[in-house]
């Protein structure tokens, strides 16, 4: 293969008459440009040979397609590609030469067939797949739309109802589900699915098997009227749940286009809708998102040193505490046998039971049996002292958060833990080299931090210290994977990346309310701006103890910066804790329906007497826009500080980082991408604006000013930073 070019198709014809066309680049045969010229090549050699009857479409290695090389449009928006003519490869080669070439052709589908794989497999006469071929339109997930033929095939093929599921949820089907429904024609065993279509396709040739065009298909759309009403449904449903993004309404129109003017207008449509959303910003941000959640792995000198990882066998937890307990939970979950120890029979009874708990909703849910519930549970054991932990290869310490607990039970693990053993701690907040002072074992001391509820939190963060080895680092990074999480390998510091951003997010809210701003219409212009739910909310949901505990461990450590607001101490000592006292912020129904306060100007009021700052005129009648900028850019401040300081090594760990850990949104880019959107220049000059009004707390950092006197991204790699790692 020519280095420049990215994968191709190789096509061999057989004795039968059958062309074979293999999709070749790893790892999932993406349909690049040079994949999809190379086809068309192969298929006009293929038509005009006399000793080919009919084509038979495969993938190399187990894998049809994982789709149109996503990495294509990131070369569209740049300017380096130039995008072919609209509809080039859905309407001129994927419909006019494949679909409507007067020899058939058939899928041969192993593995995945996903986004443009699927789409090309639709335009095939017929599909056979193996029993584990994984079918889907994800594209919306990326910010674009199905744009080989997707939004016009799939409804063709399983009905509008099931096509709009799949398209607007982007989750595929299995094989047999996807034979039930009519989008696959037959399933069978891998070592037989070559021979099956070869033969498919000859028996297409001598009328033995139905010669089928998909985009005619007619039979499973609805008739106009009720067609109508379900697409207006589900743009109702659509505009609810992703207020803030256009292309999935645009993806509707190419639909109705296809159901109300026929088929062809509906590709019209499609390729030019296609085209038009590449352009939009929350696309650029859906792209950068997916390439930067697989590029959180690869850290430059650890995982680029040819370092394997060591096969963890056993892992022992300390404390089954909500924490504790979730982490148990994903780790059996993931087939790794857990010792969980607590103090006492009682502690130790209520950990193993959340456990259970957190696996039975499961089975409740229907996505566990019960067979699979009683392996699983049999995976746990229970312990009170340390005998067991002789042969652990990973002790994860999930204990509450107090230093000289933390450090004598890493005295204690040196003393029982095999010397090969990984000693982790759960710590939100804590300095990782004070909990390992009493140790000699700084090298495999490690931070292990998992957001709660810990088994279905996507978010790892793996903290390391100057001292902790490469070999450590490359093996959590393994049991991350392997246990379904997003890593993000970050430094010691307290609060590490997350909880470094989350802190002045929360202060900049209680400042504003401080100031006059109305706390409800804050929790409201966030949530449109696309968070799951607003500060105060989310304080209530967290509960006030933990909300003091976080916040104690900032000011302590970087009191420069933190506006120190009384307004959650005077409530707690209400007794007002947030949701689990029915009383925060908001006041809470049984059902946990949150109702607005009117008491809660009271603590407010007290809050502002004590700290001596006035009602500000200009913070009561904040814009939406103003309020969004005042919460979040003292996060983008605070984000530059742990990327200068090289607590994060890559501003697009920090992106991942602020999606997953904090529920930013994901169509925003992350943190650092959607600062960059609106420019470094911009926001210094607003944050500078503000520090010389409402003091420090608003003083943009030194990172940040450099960036910004020179015009440049707040992304770019940091060449000169010292780093801390
Ligand atoms: C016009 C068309 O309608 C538009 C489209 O087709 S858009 C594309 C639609 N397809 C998709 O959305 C699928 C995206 N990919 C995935 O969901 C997952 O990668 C997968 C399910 C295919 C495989 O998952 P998994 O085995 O966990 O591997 P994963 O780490 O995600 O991917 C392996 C590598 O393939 C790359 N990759 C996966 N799909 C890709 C694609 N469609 N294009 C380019 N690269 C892709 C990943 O970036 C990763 O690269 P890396 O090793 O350098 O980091």
């Amino acid at each position: 293969m020519d280095s420049r070019t990215k994968g191709k198709t190789v096509m061999e014809v057989g004795g039968d008459g059958v062309a074979v066309i293999t999709l070749i680049n790893p790892p999932v045969n993406s349909l690049s440009f040079d994949v999809l010229y190379n086809l068309k090549s192969n298929y006009e050699e293929a038509l005009s040979r006399n000793d080919v009857k009919a084509i038979v479409i495969t993938g190399a290695k187990g894998k049809f397609s994982g789709g149109f090389d996503i990495s294509g449009f990131g070369e569209i928006q740049k300017g380096t590609r130039k995008e072919p003519k609209v509809g080039y490869i859905s309407i001129d080669i994927i419909t006019d030469l494949l679909e409507a070439a007067r020899k058939p052709s058939v899928a041969a589908i192993d593995g995945l067939a996903l986004g443009g794989g699927l789409e090309l497999s639709m335009a095939c006469h017929a599909r056979i797949s193996t029993p584990g071929a994984q079918l889907g339109l994800p594209e919306l997930q990326l910010g674009v739309i199905p744009g080989f033929g997707g939004t016009q095939r799939l409804p063709r093929l399983v009905g509008l109802t099931k096509a709009l599921e799949m398209i607007l949820t982007s989750k595929p089907v299995r094989a047999e589900e996807g034979h039930s429904l009519g989008l696959i024609d037959a399933v069978v065993p891998s070592a037989e699915l070559l021979t099956t279509a070869r033969r498919w396709a000859l028996d297409i040739v001598e009328r033995r098997k139905p010669w089928i065009s998909s985009l005619l298909k007619t039979d499973k759309l609805p008739p106009l009227g009720e067609a109508r009403e379900i697409l207006k449904f589900a743009r109702g449903q659509t505009r609810k749940q992703a207020p803030n993004m256009k292309h999935p309404l645009m993806c509707l129109d190419a639909l109705e286009m296809g159901i109300v003017s026929g088929p062809r207008a509906g590709l019209e449509k499609e390729a030019e809708v296609g085209s038009q959303v590449i352009s939009l910003d929350t696309t650029k941000g859906l792209i950068h998102v997916f390439f930067s959640q697989r590029g959180t792995a690869k850290v430059p000198g650890v995982t680029d040193g040819g370092l394997v990882p060591r096969k963890i066998k056993k892992v022992a937890i300390i404390g089954g505490g909500l924490m504790g307990s979730g982490i148990a939970t994903a780790l059996i979950l993931s087939n790794y046998p857990v010792i969980l120890k607590e103090v006492n029979e009682k502690f130790l009874e209520a950990g193993i039971g959340r456990v259970k708990a957190n696996l039975q909703s499961r089975v409740r849910k229907g996505s566990m049996s019960k067979e699979k519930f009683e392996k699983t549970m049999s995976l746990l054991k229970g312990s009170l002292d340390y005998e067991s932990f002789r042969d652990v290869d990973m002790v994860i310490e999930a204990v509450i958060e107090n230093i000289s607990l933390k450090q004598q039970i890493f005295a204690d693990l040196e003393k029982y833990c095999p010397q090969h053993c990984i000693l982790a701690s759960n710590t939100s907040t804590i300095d990782l080299n004070k909990i390992g002072e009493r140790t000699k074992s700084q090298d495999r001391i490690v931070g292990a931090h998992f957001f709660s509820p810990a088994h279905v939190m996507p978010l790892l963060e793996i903290v390391r210290t100057n001292h902790t080895s490469a070999q450590v680092i490359v093996d959590l990074l393994d049991v991350g994977k392997k246990i379904k999480k997003t890593p993000v390998v970050v430094g010691n510091c307290t609060g590490f990346a997350v909880n470094r951003m989350f802190f002045p997010y929360t202060q900049a809210a209680m400042f504003l309310v401080e100031r006059g701003a109305d706390p409800y219409l804050i929790d409201m212009a966030i949530s449109k701006f696309g968070m799951p739910m607003g500060p105060f909310r989310l304080c209530d949901l967290v509960g006030f103890g933990v909300a003091i505990a976080t916040a104690t461990q900032f000011i302590e450590n970087f009191p420069e910066r933190t506006y120190k607001s009384m307004i959650i101490p005077l409530m707690q000592e209400d007794k007002r804790a947030g949701e689990a006292t029915r009383k925060g912020f908001y006041l809470y129904d049984d059902k946990r329906k949150a109702k607005p306060d009117p008491e809660l100007k009271k603590y407010i009021e007290k809050a502002r007497s004590i700290s001596g700052g006035n009602v500000d005129p200009k913070l009561v009648k904040l814009s939406e826009k103003e309020i969004i900028e005042m919460t979040f850019f003292p996060v983008v401040n605070e984000a530059c500080r742990v990327f200068a300081e090289g607590i994060a090594v890559k501003a697009a760990d920090l992106d991942i980082a602020a999606i997953m850990g904090m529920g930013f949104p994901p169509y925003r880019g992350g943190i650092m991408f959607w600062a960059d959107s609106m420019g470094s220049k911009y926001i210094y000059s607003r944050l500078d604006e503000w520090s010389k009004t409402y003091g420090d707390f608003f003083k943009p950092c030194a990172f940040l000013a450099e960036r910004a006197s020179k015009g440049a991204p707040l992304s770019a790699p940091v060449e000169q930073a010292r780093s801390r790692l």
